[in-house]
């Protein structure tokens, strides 16, 4: 019995988004999904009790970071991610790969792997296929992620050419590097940029390795939305139906409902937490950032639409004295209030998909938060 399978439940009849359920050895999550991240162990400023009353039903951590501070023997020692962070349910690690690319200077890519210096320490660091399958089996995740490399975007068709066939290698050999395919679920990453001849090569190259689930990277790296978009359509015809579709780094509202539309199960993004930090909230009527004066004496809830614990019991002119004052609680109910917003946007999607009517639902929604509309 595979690690991590997919229940593919019904597909929407008015647009190609599917409703599916992912069930792994730390239990079940329902698709379409966001996934909170906790690069460092943790979702920032949330307990797992936090997490799991806003019902978050798989979390992200990241193996760049967890292999340089605390280093994976220390998390390893303690009986793996999930007994480390006190978390029962499923969790899935990034490769490394990515977070070289967008956290280090001094990087040189070989054919073996990636050269870099760590952005604590500064030290010359290596890390190669065989290297994240070794740090990612010691971290014990439910799903691990294949090495991979994600080009600056854009890239020349030629420099993506040979980048897509080397990270198919890399694929090879991280699955031949996997020291426990029976407990943890491998990935493969499909890369491709922009060309769709491209894209359809990387598909066609990881489904021959029959992989449990693919993941569509490359993206959220600067590229417009209709670029995101068309390129989705132009890679998931090359997937299989019976296996999750992962769209890496995304995303905003309006970019995971796109992501759902066009059959993508899983997303992640920092952008929850990252903007509750200065006090930033995702609402059903758009962004509001409640550091405005414009809140002082403003007793609403951050969301009167929101049912989040949050809303319920603070107010905006609270919570804006809060990030003016620099309290710690202030950061916390924001981040809480943002990732309870996106789980609970795509609780909707998945309501709209069993009724059939994501793209209805798409327009209510980009109207009432004042998204365009095409
Ligand atoms: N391995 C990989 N990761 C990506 C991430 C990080 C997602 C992540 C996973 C787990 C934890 C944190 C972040 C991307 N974020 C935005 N765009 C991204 C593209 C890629 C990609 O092409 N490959
Ligand atoms: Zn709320």
């Amino acid at each position: 019995m595979p690690a991590v399978t997919y229940e593919h439940i019904k597909t929407c009849r008015q647009s190609g988004a599917r409703l599916g359920k992912v069930h792994t050895p730390h239990g079940s999550f329902e698709t379409p999904i966001f996934m909170p991240v906790g690069t460092l162990a943790t979702v920032k400023t949330m307990s797992p009790d936090e997490l799991v009353e806003m019902n978050a039903q798989i979390i992200l951590s990241n193996t760049y970071h967890l292999w340089l501070r605390p280093g994976e023997d220390i998390i390893q020692e303690a009986g793996g991610l999930h007994k480390f962070m006190n978390w029962d349910r499923p969790i899935l690690t990034d490769s490394g790969g990515f977070q070289v690319f967008s956290l280090s200077d001094l990087r040189n890519i070989s054919e073996e792997g990636v050269e870099f210096r760590s952005h604590l320490s500064g030290e010359k660091l290596f890390l190669t296929p065989e290297k994240s399958m070794h740090i990612q089996n010691a971290l014990g995740p439910d799903i691990m992620m294949a090495f991979d490399e994600c080009p600056p975007y854009p890239a020349e068709h030629d420099y993506m050419k040979a980048s897509v066939e080397r990270t198919s290698r890399w694929a090879e050999r991280c699955l031949e590097a996997h020291q426990r395919p029976h407990d943890q679920g491998l990935f493969g990453i499909v890369q491709g940029g922009e060309h769709p001849d491209l894209r359809r090569q990387s598909a066609e190259d990881l489904v021959s390795l029959d992989f449990p689930g693919y993941a569509i990277g490359g993206l959220s790296v600067g590229e417009p939305k209709d670029v995101m978009n068309r390129v989705l359509e132009e890679t998931t015809p090359f997937l299989p139906d019976n296996k999750p579709r992962y769209l890496m780094g995304v995303g905003s509202a309006d970019s995971l409902i796109d992501g759902a539309v066009r059959g993508v199960d899983m997303f992640d993004c920092v952008l929850p937490t990252r903007i509750a930090r200065n006090g930033t909230l995702m609402t059903s009527s758009g962004r509001l950032v409640v550091r405005n004066a414009a809140y002082a004496r403003d007793f609403r809830p951050l969301d009167e639409k929101c049912s989040c614990r949050v809303c319920r019991n603070y107010s905006r002119a609270y919570i804006r004295h809060l990030i003016k004052s620099n309290e710690t609680l202030g950061l916390r109910l924001c981040s809480y209030h943002n990732l309870h917003f996106l789980l609970q946007l795509m609780e909707n999607v998945r309501e709209a998909i069993r009724n059939d009517r994501l793209l209805d639902f798409r327009e209510e929604f980009f109207e009432a938060y004042g998204f365009n509309k095409p």
